[in-house]
């Protein structure tokens, strides 16, 4: 059973009105949803539903639905625009006045005689007054929603931009007045200093979850998905299977669990040895299609990331007949490219989209360019991208929607923490820009490219991509997401390393970190990887893999040095005292 599934079953078994509450939203959604199906240019159907999702505490969709309709009203104003007559025809359904109820919330001051185009409620098109209601209440709810995020320097932008189209309108001037109060909090500035949009924080965080009405996501641990799994392992790791493990339960950071013989444990999958693993034999061997690069001329694979040979006369390499600039390590490369990927994005001018970033936002571009592959993928396989191989089955960190959930209760506690990045610019604006470079409809192909559906991929990636340094300038250049190799959990006293070239290869290390014990794997153990350089001391290794495990490391080694490394501390300042005594 999927665990969305599961998710919505507990909704159901509590009844208390918060729950009725939001099952009765999640209803209303699900309708609009089906309504945006029917009539995929709607943009009042974008605003209802924003609105919705504002409500069950999701201004991340809030602020996706919002823009999309902003951008249906520029189709409306501009006859050269590619959708501009579908737009235009369903806004004109609601001409008749009173104007429906979500566009006269967006209160325009009294000033704001927009005028009308000649046209109106009998009229063959939407009167501009109408368009202009619409675009203040798509202002309106991005720059909210934005502000809860956090992403504050978009907010500020479309309280700006709305502002300048409706001068005076009282929600955008008092969301603009919060951002301001709330961004010099951030920036530690006093009460009254000045604030420039450049200045603002446009990162924040939003929920990390198997949203309620994700279909998707498999049960990973059913018989049937771990059959699938270990059947298509079987070429790529032939001596190993994936089962379920038990694992520690991460903290955020330093405690005296350190020295418990007991520690709590949870359940997720890892890879184990079905036979005995020689030192030095290789376990696994890996090619994914699931690479990005973001340096605009830089001589990689577009397929598989790895450094291209040198490009001379009887080189392998081979680059595509249409569009001369994609190069591909060699023909397999290539076919590969060809039959799973390319032709979605072949000659699209996409190349320089989130190339060569500032230093601060490396990860971001990184990120947006998995998701424009796996969207690539999607596309040219005619599958949902929630469906794709190389996705469908990793691990997300998902937190249950429960927990996400704000409570709107007097007595309520903190708000939760959310967990998942995000950004306007990378976690909405970009990917419906690649999307729309690559000539996708993004109103008539919403299912498949809902900003929850960004936010879903998005999740795997952070807990499970692996990146490579540019060996020039040591910046993370390229990355990849290789769906059996990260299966293998964690551990600083790992029994394999690994190098990422072309291929994941991972292979049993011929003597172990702790002790120099001889390495080699015995069937049943499981496989022990590693996320981060195992040869730093133990605060060093706990800091770096916060990022990549998600939490304090509390495998064995790391327990026993920093116990070791109280015990030293302790020892010093008995040695310093018996010092002073003496
Ligand atoms: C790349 S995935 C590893 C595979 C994952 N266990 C699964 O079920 O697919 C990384 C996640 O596994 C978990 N993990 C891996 N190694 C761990 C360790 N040593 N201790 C606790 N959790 C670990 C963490 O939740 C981490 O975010």
């Amino acid at each position: 059973m999927p665990s969305s599934s599961l998710s919505a079953m507990e909704d159901t078994s509590v009844s208390d009105g918060s729950d009725n509450r939001t099952l009765l939203l999640l209803d209303t959604r699900q309708q609009l949803t089906d309504a945006l199906a029917e009539s995929p240019y709607d943009l009042v159907l974008y605003l209802e539903r924003a609105l919705v999702y504002s409500d069950l505490g999701y201004p991340d969709l809030a602020a996706g639905d919002a823009y999309r309709a902003l951008l249906l009203t520029d189709e409306v104003l501009e006859e050269s625009f590619e959708y501009h007559e579908q737009a235009s025809e369903a806004l004109e359904r609601y001409s008749s006045s009173p104007p429906p109820a979500i566009l006269g919330l967006g209160t325009l001051p009294n000033d704001s005689s927009t005028g009308s185009n000649g046209s109106g409620p009998s009229g063959s098109k939407p009167s501009h007054e109408l368009v202009t209601l619409a675009s203040t209440r798509c202002y309106q709810i991005l720059s909210l929603s934005l502000l809860l995020i956090g992403s504050l320097r978009s907010a500020y932008n479309f309280c700006e931009r709305g502002l300048a189209s409706v001068p005076g309108n009282k929600d955008l001037l008092e969301t603009k007045g919060y951002i301001e109060k709330i961004a010099r909090r951030r920036l530690g500035k006093a009460a009254d200093a000045e604030i420039t949009i450049n200045d603002l924080p446009d990162r924040g965080k939003v929920r990390r979850e198997v949203y309620p009405w994700n279909t998707h996501d498999p049960d990973r641990f059913s018989r049937e998905s771990l059959s699938l799994l270990n059947r298509q392992l079987q070429d790529i790791a032939p001596k190993c299977e994936i089962r379920v493990a038990s694992l520690p339960v991460l903290l955020d950071a330093e405690s005296e669990t350190d020295n418990y013989d007991i520690i709590p444990t949870c359940n997720q999958l890892g890879l184990f040895a079905r036979e005995d693993i020689a030192p030095g034999e290789i376990v696994l061997k890996e090619y994914s299609l699931l690479t990005a690069n973001n340096r605009h001329k830089e001589s990689t694979c577009d397929a598989c990331g790895s450094e291209l040979p040198p490009l001379k006369p009887g080189s392998q390499a081979v680059s595509c007949e249409d569009c001369h600039d994609t190069v591909f390590c060699d023909e397999y490369c290539y076919q590969q490219a060809m039959e799973f990927y390319h032709p979605a994005v072949c000659d699209k001018d996409i190349d320089s989209i989130a190339r060569d970033p500032d230093r601060n936002e490396i990860d971001e571009s990184l990120y947006v360019l998995l998701l424009g592959r796996l969207l690539a993928m999607a596309a040219h396989q005619d599958v949902h991208p929630l469906d794709v191989d190389h996705v469908k089955y990793i691990w997300g960190d998902f937190i249950p929607s429960r927990a996400n959930d704000i409570d709107l209760s007097p007595n309520a506690g903190p708000p939760p923490e959310w967990t998942l990045p995000f950004s306007f610019r990378y976690s909405i604006e970009m990917p419906l820009h690649i999307l729309e470079k690559m000539d996708i409809d993004i109103y008539a192909t919403l299912p498949k490219h809902d900003v929850w559906v960004f936010n879903t991929a998005y999740a795997k990636f952070r807990g499970t991509a692996s990146s490579r340094q540019n060996p020039r300038d040591g910046r993370p250049d390229v990355a990849a997401v290789h769906p059996f190799w990260c299966l293998a959990n964690h551990d600083c006293n790992p029994n394999v390393t690994w190098e990422w070239g072309g291929r994941m290869q991972m292979w049993a290390r011929k003597t172990r970190v702790v002790g120099n014990a001889p390495g080699g794997i015995t069937a049943g153990e499981e496989i022990l990887n590693h996320y981060c350089d195992v040869d730093l001391p133990v605060q060093k290794r706990r800091e770096w893999a916060a990022g990549a495990l998600g939490g304090w490391c509390m495998c064995r080694r790391c327990r026993e040095e920093s116990g070791m490394n109280g015990k030293m501390d302790v020892e010093m300042e008995d040695r310093a005292d018996g010092g002073v005594a003496e």
